[in-house]
């Protein structure tokens, strides 16, 4: 049987209601993945629902981001939902920008916002049938 594709959670502080809140309407389709989320975001996903697992890396200040994005570049991430506060200056701000554009480099389905990420769970693409270990072809960034 094949393994469940991984999916990676990801809001910040002001998008964490929204996340939990976006867990709790979709907490059966999440069970068909493995869960990643930065430190923060993964705690309190847990703490909401004690039964559902969920790896929690690093807070996303302190490298959960960057850990994250080379996820995406080993090919072992499927999805990433990444609730993104655009109203709040952020300290890590380059690390934020620095895994969106992986996720862009490898064409990664990624939902930045609830409303999108409702559609894509809902994409059959997301449960398996992409990897995201391609390489990206190496002319792309040729200058
Ligand atoms: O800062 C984040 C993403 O950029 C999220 O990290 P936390 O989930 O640890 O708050």
């Amino acid at each position: 049987m094949p393994s469940k594709p991984t999916l990676a959670l990801i809001a910040h502080d002001a998008k964490k209601d929204a996340m939990v809140e976006f867990a709790r309407r979709h907490l059966d389709k999440l069970e068909d993945f493995n869960l990643v989320g930065t430190g923060t975001t993964g705690g309190r996903i847990q703490e909401a629902f004690p039964g559902l697992e969920i790896t929690r890396l690093k807070s996303g200040p302190l490298g959960g981001d960057q850990q994250i994005g080379a996820m995406i570049a080993d090919g072992k991430l499927q999805g990433l939902l990444f609730f993104v506060d655009p109203l709040s200056p952020m300290p890590h701000d380059v690390d934020v920008k620095a895994l969106m554009r992986l996720a862009l480099v490898y064409d990664l389905p990624m939902a930045l916002n609830p409303s999108t990420a409702d559609i894509l769970l809902r994409s059959a693409r997301l449960t398996g049938l992409k990897t995201s270990s391609q390489t990206p072809e190496v002319g792309t960034f040729a200058s």
